[in-house]
């Protein structure tokens, strides 16, 4: 088993722009980004748990604290911050998209890429809401999930619906069509 990883040839990846996960809470975001980091030789990063780092606390302790419009002005401050960066693979929190000047943010740094979940599927994959402050009720994640739709629909520039995929499968695709845009460029060493 480690003499075929090791006879593997290592991958080195390189972005031409930033790339931004986008996509409702539990579309799998955080893990499809570090799953293509790792497949694809990427530096990626995840925005809730960068702001976490810079700000001390946890996501729902800000919420706590400085209710929603608190959490979503140090978010944009952070997606700023991770824009002008050298290109990354960005997992965003899934309500980035609501501020007017996060959107142009995306769109104008970066390749967005759009993972498509219902609240009911979100629902059943995430085993822990209490760290999603505004995952609490699945009435009301589906109401805000439909809300948000033409949001994320409005700054994506690839749309993958994750419906009964696993993440694996997920990155392969976002690898692939990545590769074909030219975003990501590869090189087996
Ligand atoms: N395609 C998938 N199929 C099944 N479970 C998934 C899938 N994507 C993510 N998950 C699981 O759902 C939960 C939330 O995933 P996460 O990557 O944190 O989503 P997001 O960042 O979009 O909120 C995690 O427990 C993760 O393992
Ligand atoms: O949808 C949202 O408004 C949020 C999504 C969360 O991130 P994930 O989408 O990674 O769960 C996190 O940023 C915060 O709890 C708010
Ligand atoms: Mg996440």
């Amino acid at each position: 088993m480690r003499h075929e990883a090791s006879r593997r040839p290592r991958v080195v990846g390189e972005l031409a722009r930033p790339v931004f996960f986008v996509g409702f809470m539990g579309a799998g975001k955080t893990s499809v980004a570090r799953r293509l980091a790792r497949t694809c030789g990427v530096a990626s990063v995840d925005m809730d748990t960068y702001l976490e780092r810079r700000e001390g606390k946890r996501v729902k302790e800000i919420f706590a604290q400085a209710g929603e419009d608190g959490f979503r002005a140090i978010e944009t401050d952070v997606l700023r911050e991770l824009a002008g960066k050298e290109p990354l693979l960005v997992s965003c929190g899934g309500g980035v998209v609501k501020r007017d000047e996060n959107r142009a943010i995306l769109r104008d740094a970066g390749f967005v890429v759009y993972l498509k979940v219902t609240a009911d599927e979100a629902k059943s994959r995430i085993s822990d809401t209490s760290t999603r402050p505004l995952f609490q009720d699945l009435d009301v994640a589906r109401k805000t999930s439909e809300e948000r739709l033409p949001l994320y629909a409005e700054v994506a520039d690839l749309t993958i619906d994750t419906a009964g995929k696993n993440v694996a499968t997920i990155a392969r695709e976002v690898q692939s069509a990545l590769e074909k845009e030219g975003i990501l460029c590869l090189q087996r060493k």
